[in-house]
């Protein structure tokens, strides 16, 4: 048997839909259900191994993407949210009873990703989300308990999902994070 990464990935990523403008969400009580309603689809949909984001039972990796904050709003049960740690950039929103996280909202507005929220769409049943592009924080699940010696498989599952592995962010947002950081400070040169 392969590698588990998440089960939504173990049987190969399922392309997103061109069409797909939003859905809802659910946390995994079963009744008196968060809802949280998304009115777009997601971006930069990635799998994370980080000890920070919500991963279902047994899975070693998240899966999680980004909406902007305007387009994502709580439409049930949003009494039952509670901040997971405050003490962190991405304030997580989860479910007091079932532990789900519904979504995750930055608040520092000099953060490169302020304006976006972290969802994961696995909570809805809804079909046409973003797919997951790339591996993050791969190495993060080591201090979670994977043994060392498993990465090698592990980076060559996720490689074979077309999940290229990264122990940070993909180049891409590390670019772009790296692009907010020089226009703060004044280096950020065009060409
Ligand atoms: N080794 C740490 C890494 C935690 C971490 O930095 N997580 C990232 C990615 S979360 C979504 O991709 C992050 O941005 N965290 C900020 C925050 O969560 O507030 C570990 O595993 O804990
Ligand atoms: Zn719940
Ligand atoms: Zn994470």
């Amino acid at each position: 048997m392969a590698v588990a990464i998440h089960p939504s990935v173990d049987g190969g990523v399922k392309p997103g839909r061109a069409d797909m403008a939003g859905g809802t969400l659910h946390c995994h009580c079963a009744s008196d259900k968060v809802e949280v309603t998304l009115a777009s689809n997601t971006a930069h949909n990635h799998v994370c191994g980080c000890s920070l984001c919500w991963k279902p039972e047994g899975a070693p990796f998240s899966v999680v993407a980004v909406v902007p904050r305007d387009k994502l709003s709580v439409t049930a049960n949003e009494g039952k949210l509670k901040i997971v740690d405050e003490s962190k950039t991405i304030q997580r929103y989860a479910c007091a009873d079932c532990g789900v996280h519904m979504y995750g909202r930055i608040e520092s507005k000099e953060h490169p990703f302020y304006g976006l929220d972290f969802v994961h769409t696995e909570l809805s049943d809804d079909s046409g989300w973003s797919a997951p592009g790339f591996a993050a924080f791969v190495s993060s699940i080591i201090e979670q308990g994977t043994p060392p010696s498993k990465m090698d498989g592990i980076r060559a599952r996720l490689t074979e999902l077309t999940l290229e592995p990264y122990d940070c962010l993909s180049p891409p947002l590390m670019d772009a994070i790296a692009t907010h950081v020089a226009k703060s400070k004044g280096t950020y040169r065009e060409a």
